[in-house]
């Protein structure tokens, strides 16, 4: 059996990510989705072990301690983290799965599964970036203003990734990102017939 495509999600806080894989999800039912860990407190409405698996700062440490994290980055105060068991027993069964995490997470993901699909999502303007984050209403002014100078940072290492995609309108950045796992599939199936 052939295995499944790791495909990784990425991109500055606000451009839409979360968005963006919801309606990817709905559209590719069989796609399967990462739920990470993170000592971040939930959101109102967030769900343990839907949105995240919501941890104390402890708790994530034993986790990284035993190994049990693909990748994990401290962003912005807080831990977040990919649990590995889930992901590598996704793609071994054949089944495609999306991590829709942040930029260091994303690169320690590439040195480990340099052969994963790497999708950067960038905003149209980095005006509307700050504007998508702040009509979110879920940080405070000072969180959001650190998300945004990590915003510029990440956005400098976009070259990393296989693809960039503009997130201007939902439907179109989806249509993009289910042409790129169409053609990624392809691609393995032609080189497999080599
Ligand atoms: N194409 C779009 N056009 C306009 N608004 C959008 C678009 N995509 C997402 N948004 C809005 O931008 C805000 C941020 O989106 P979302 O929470 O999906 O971003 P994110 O990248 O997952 O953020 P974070 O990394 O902080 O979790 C939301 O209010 C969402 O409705
Ligand atoms: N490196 C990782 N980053 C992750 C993971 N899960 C989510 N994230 C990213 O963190 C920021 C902040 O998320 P928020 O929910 O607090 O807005 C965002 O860029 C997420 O994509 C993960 O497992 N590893």
């Amino acid at each position: 059996m052939s295995k499944g495509l790791l495909i990784v999600l990425s991109g500055p806080s606000g451009v839409g990510k979360g968005t963006v894989c919801s309606e990817l999800r709905k559209r590719m039912p069989d796609l399967i989705y990462s739920v990470s860990a993170t000592t971040r407190q939930p959101r109102l409405g967030e769900e343990n072990g839907v949105n995240y698996f919501f941890k104390s700062r402890e708790q994530f440490l034993e986790m990284i301690e035993n190994d049990q994290l693909l990748e994990y980055a401290e962003y912005v105060g807080n831990f977040y983290g990919t649990p590995r068991d889930f992901v590598e027993e996704t793609i071994a069964s054949g089944k495609d799965i999306i991590l829709e995490i942040e930029v260091q997470g994303a690169l320690k993901v590439k040195e480990k599964f340099p052969e994963g699909v790497f999708v950067f999502l960038l905003p149209p303007s980095l005006d509307e970036l700050k504007g998508r984050i702040q009509g979110r209403g879920t940080e405070n002014q000072a969180t959001i203003d650190h998300r945004m100078s990590v915003a510029a940072h990440e956005i400098g290492l976009m070259e990393n990734y296989d693809y960039a995609v503009v997130n201007d309108e939902i439907d179109h950045a989806c249509q993009r990102i289910q042409s790129i796992v169409i053609a990624e599939h392809c691609r393995i199936r032609k080189q497999g017939k080599c």
